[in-house]
């Protein structure tokens, strides 16, 4: 994927966390935060077991309020739970959480309508016409619109849940673990998916994740939260850091299985060009 920044610009930034902190009692969870995303890009969010991963995207997405600190989602700013901006602001980003978090009780197609009928004005019929354009954007068979989320596998609720985070054409796309769960080839279908359609549409997406094939495979930038901050770059970038976290997570056997799976899958690309 792109360039080795993903920059558009460092001016045209969609995401601005400035001076961020946050924490719980005593318990300081990040101090002094700053982080940046800018359009058009596939930003990761890696970092070790309770180093603030989602507690800085609830705050990003306002569910949560910080300490200290200012954000900025858009060119607004957000102030936490309560924000009348926030409702507007919703409208304009997607959020797929891990499990695909679906209304259980309703079917994938009026899970999908769930955000176009609270944020539209769209007709019943025109709602079922987005929907079915969504179910067929992130490769499920129409059939799966009028199944429950029981009666589908892992991946295809995770499709689903991207079908309905995608239904009012988000600028940005948050990702929460989405190949969390999935096995290897699946997770390699999700991670392709999620290239295809940034490329095809244009969104941001910043993506929390513990998967480093998908670091290697679909973000420009990796932003890795160390001692209260982040780390930022490519992964070639980070890879010359000194912090034994990211020496050991980029480094270490996994790392370097996903770099070599990431160079295959090139020169594969490569060859298939050759060959047309
Ligand atoms: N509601 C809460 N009350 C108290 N402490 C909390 C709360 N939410 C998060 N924390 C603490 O904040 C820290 C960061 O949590 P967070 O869930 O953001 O970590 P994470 O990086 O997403 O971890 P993981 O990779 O394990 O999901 C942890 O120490 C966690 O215990």
């Amino acid at each position: 994927m792109g360039s080795s920044n993903g920059a558009k610009g460092s001016e045209d930034l969609v995401i601005r966390v400035t001076g961020l902190r946050t924490q719980f009692g005593s318990h300081v969870v990040h101090e002094k935060l700053d982080f940046f995303v800018r359009r058009g890009e596939v930003m990761g969010l890696v970092g070790g077991s309770g180093t603030g991963k989602s507690v800085l995207l609830k705050c990003i997405i306002g569910l949560m309020r910080p300490a200290a600190g200012r954000i900025e989602i858009l060119g607004r700013s957000i102030e936490g739970p309560g924000d009348s901006d926030l409702r507007v602001l919703q409208q304009r980003w997607g959020m797929l959480f891990q499990d695909g978090a679906l209304f259980s009780s309703l079917t994938v197609a009026q899970n999908i309508e769930v955000p176009l009928a609270e944020h539209t004005d769209l007709s019943p019929r025109l709602r079922r016409e987005v929907s079915d354009l969504k179910v067929n954007l992130v490769g499920l068979p129409l059939e799966a619109a009028h199944k429950y989320p029981s009666e589908l596998s892992g991946g295809m609720r995770k499709r689903a849940g991207l079908a309905r985070a995608l239904a009012l054409d988000p600028e940005i796309l948050f990702l929460d673990e989405p190949t969390a769960g999935l096995d290897p080839i699946g997770a390699n279908q999700f991670d392709e998916l999620i290239g295809d359609l940034q490329k095809a549409l244009g969104f941001t997406v910043v993506m929390v994740t513990h998967d480093l094939d998908s670091l290697y495979a679909i973000c420009d930038r990796v932003s890795v939260l160390v001692d209260k901050r982040v780390k930022v770059g490519t992964v070639t970038e980070l890879e010359r850091e000194s912090d034994p976290w990211i020496q050991d997570y980029f480094l270490g056997p996994r790392g370097r299985a996903a770099a070599v799976a990431k160079q295959r899958a090139g020169q594969q690309t490569q060859l298939g060009t050759g060959e047309r």
